[in-house]
């Protein structure tokens, strides 16, 4: 039967060990078989389903939603799950929920940005979830620009307090998620007023529900924002509205780790710098990098697994119609994401050691990495999410009309994903955040500050100038010095002609803001550079296991080439490559769709997704396509009644034609 055989067929044609390809996405054997087993124990659970998300009202959704958070936890206690585990069980559970922000934002932030005091006051009480919290920092009026954020916490030295207030309606509080109708606790963030003097923005805890009854505190108005992009997707979560109204808080609940205010009302620095109090979304940015390779992966493995069990055209010799993912067309868009799936989970594995790194440094009062935190985390968050909201809608239109189909899976990836390109930074504004970090890095070339890093390439300036490619034949594209002096030279040269460009201003900021088209591409450029040179550094590593090494290798020169392809006016109008170059790199571009053909299905099930996880009829382990696409189609509410209601009322009158007097 189609389907069943054709994903066996293509299993028995892989030409490496799929099990050890699963070692090596999951990053570790021990990995593996914790996230094996929690998928399965949440695939096997039936109040887990989410098979009819999409079809239920947002207040039954909501409470669905509810529902799984707290048997997640029931399930969490009950089997004595370590962290590890019980982060495994709230990713498999797949339902953005007030959970994602206490363990995700309002935690870190605590520990991030609290002194020891506090963090033993607070992290005890929502380690045991005896508070919820969230993380509220934007506004109506507000997101991007924190520094704008109008929320005041004046202090009062009379009581010993801070004074929270909202004094416009800009100000409200707007977006925080589990803020709408869950979180008693919230890390609200204001800005700080002693002695009417405003000292800028600071982090403070406020309780905002009782915990008896869960009404908002006296001062406190509180609401959800709405229902957003598509159907089940994010509304699952409580995005919230909160209004405060002079609430009074005890001194003690600003987050004093980066500044501390006394019992006299004065303001005191500590030794570190002052951008931790944005600590949180360097944290969360870097998560969101690893997060993207499980979201561009899913809708790949989806499309992959439909595009070898459909078939359209071309009957072949035995009489059977030719599997789309021949055709070239299809490969050539299928492949590259399959490719960036993988290069965006290694990038992702290496963002997760430099964040490790540099809050090790931190603790040891070494703050010199911070800067390249800071843009390394903002530019591949930004690059691997627009890359991979894209990539799903590109996985949608690969499956054809089937992919427009809730059952698809796809639709509710997409809506679900595509707010990542906006929140924790607006991708723009974080490539804008990346470029001011290179213009800064080109401007201290030669001054005797070596550039370190990621940016350690841009040391060799002259070089990277002046260097012509060397590829003569097509496979002189399979050699990583190659490709990465390729990346390196665009790069740079387009970070010195944006600062050459900048030069020209006698504003600074005046250009900056003149050249900010220029200055995003540059960003992207040096961040393509990473990914591509964090994947040729992996492979650089011990890869066992027969032929995954080999895999690896061109699915890292198909990331390359892809984006040389995709950024081919940058490569060219650089100088870094010659036309003819250009057409020996799509040359091997061919070649290696060719390699991973026959390999395609293998690698998206090394990523070891349950269907479970997955949600997808198209993306079946099993290839089970038709019988089952059939069958939910039945399983949808408007087939409860063979004549729909509302037939009596707004068909018939139009067929018995009982509408044209009314009309005439
Ligand atoms: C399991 C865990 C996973 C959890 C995942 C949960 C996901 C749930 C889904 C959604 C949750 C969403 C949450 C949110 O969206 S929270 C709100 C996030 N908001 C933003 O991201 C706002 C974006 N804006 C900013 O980050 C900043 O305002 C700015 C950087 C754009 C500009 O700030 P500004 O104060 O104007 O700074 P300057 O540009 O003047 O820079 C000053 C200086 O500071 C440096 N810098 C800026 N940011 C940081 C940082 N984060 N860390 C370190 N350093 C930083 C900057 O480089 C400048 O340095 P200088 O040039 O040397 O002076
Ligand atoms: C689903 C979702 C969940 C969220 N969860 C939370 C949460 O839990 N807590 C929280 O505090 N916030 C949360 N947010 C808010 C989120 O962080 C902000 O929406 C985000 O930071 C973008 O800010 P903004 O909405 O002000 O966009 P704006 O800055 O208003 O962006 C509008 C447009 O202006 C452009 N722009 C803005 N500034 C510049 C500039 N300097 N140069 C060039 N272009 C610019 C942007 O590129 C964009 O195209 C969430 C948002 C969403 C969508």
């Amino acid at each position: 039967m189609a389907g069943f055989d054709d994903l066996a067929s293509e299993r028995s044609k892989a030409q490496f060990d799929v099990e050890e390809m699963k070692v090596i996405w999951a990053g570790s054997r021990h990995t593996l078989e914790v996230s094996d087993r929690i998928s399965r124990l949440v695939a096997n659970d039936p109040v887990f389903r989410k098979d009819t998300r999409t079809m239920l009202s947002r207040k039954d959704l909501f409470k669905n939603t509810l529902r799984k958070a707290a048997h997640a936890w029931k399930r969490i206690i009950e089997l004595r799950l370590s962290e590890e585990e019980a982060a495994e069980l709230r990713f498999y559970v797949d339902e953005p929920a007030f959970m994602d922000l206490h363990w995700g934002m309002f935690i870190p932030t605590i520990k991030g940005q609290g002194t020891e005091e506090q963090q033993q006051k607070w992290l005890p009480l929502a380690y045991k979830m005896k508070i919820i919290g969230c993380y509220a920092q934007t506004e109506l009026g507000h997101g991007s620009n924190v520094q704008g954020l109008e929320t005041t916490a004046t202090f009062d030295p009379q009581t010993d307090e801070f004074i929270i207030h909202s004094p416009t309606l800009t100000s409200s509080k707007w977006w925080p998620g589990g803020l709408g109708k869950v979180s008693t606790h919230a890390v609200v963030y204001g800005r700080l007023i002693i002695d009417s003097k405003d000292y800028g923005v600071n982090g403070f805890i406020v309780q905002l529900r009782s915990l008896d009854d869960h009404l908002p505190l006296p001062g406190i108005t509180i609401g959800d924002i709405g229902m957003k992009f598509g159907s089940g997707a994010y509304n699952t979560m409580d995005n919230g509205v909160l209004r405060f109204d002079h609430v009074r808080i005890p001194r003690d609940q600003m987050l004093m780790r980066v500044s501390q205010v006394t019992r006299e009302g004065k303001l005191v620095q500590s030794n570190v710098p002052w951008q931790l109090v944005y600590g949180t979304m360097v944290y969360v940015r870097q998560k969101i990098v690893s997060d993207a390779s499980c979201a561009l992966s899913r809708a790949v493995c989806i499309a992959t697994r439909y595009s070898a069990v459909r078939r359209q055209f071309g009957l072949q010799s035995n009489g059977i119609e030719t599997q789309v993912i021949d055709y070239k067309t299809q490969q050539s868009r299928l492949f590259p994401l399959l490719a960036s799936a993988y290069a965006f989970r290694f990038v992702g594995e290496w963002l997760k050691w430099l964040y490790m790194d540099v809050n090790q440094r931190l603790q040891a009062s070494d703050f010199s990495t911070l800067p390249e935190a800071h843009a390394c985390t903002a530019g591949l968050k930004s690059l691997t999410t627009s890359a991979t909201a894209d990539g799903i809608e590109e996985c949608r239109k690969l499956c054809g009309g089937h992919g427009y189909l809730c059952s698809s899976g796809l639709p509710e990836l997409f809506a679900v994903y595509i707010p990542a390109c906006t929140y924790e930074g607006d991708n723009i504004v974080l490539l804008l955040q990346v470029a001011r970090f290179l213009i800064k890095t080109v401007s201290q070339l030669g001054s005797g500050k070596e550039p370190v890093g990621t940016t350690v390439y841009m040391g060799r300036v002259e070089q990277l100038m002046q260097c012509h490619c060397a590829v003569q034949k097509a496979e002189d594209w399979l050699k990583p010095s190659v490709i990465l002096e390729a990346f390196e030279a665009r790069s740079m040269r387009m970070s010195v002609a944006s600062a050459q460009n900048l030069a020209k201003f006698d504003n600074q900021e005046e250009g900056f803001l003149e050249l900010s088209a220029d200055l995003v591409q540059a960003a992207v450029a040096h961040c393509q550079l990473i990914v591509v040179s964090k994947f040729i550094e992996k492979l650089q590593q011990d890869i066992p296991g027969k032929g995954v090494k080999g895999q690896l290798e061109a699915l890292c020169n198909i990331y390359a080439l892809f984006i040389l392809h995709k950024h081919l006016g940058d490569f060219l109008s650089t100088g870094c490559i010659t036309p003819k170059q250009a057409s020996l790199a799509n040359a091997q571009l061919r070649s290696l769709y060719s390699q991973v053909r026959p390999n395609a299905i293998a690698l998206v099930d090394a990523f070891n997704y349950t269907d479970h996880y997955l949600s997808s009829v198209l993306g079946r382990y099993d290839g089970n396509v038709y019988p089952k696409l059939y069958e939910e189609a039945w399983k949808d509410p408007l087939n409860d009644s063979v004549v729909p209601d509302g037939y009596q009322e707004y068909i018939q009158p139009i067929l018995k034609q009982q509408l044209r007097n009314a009309r005439l």
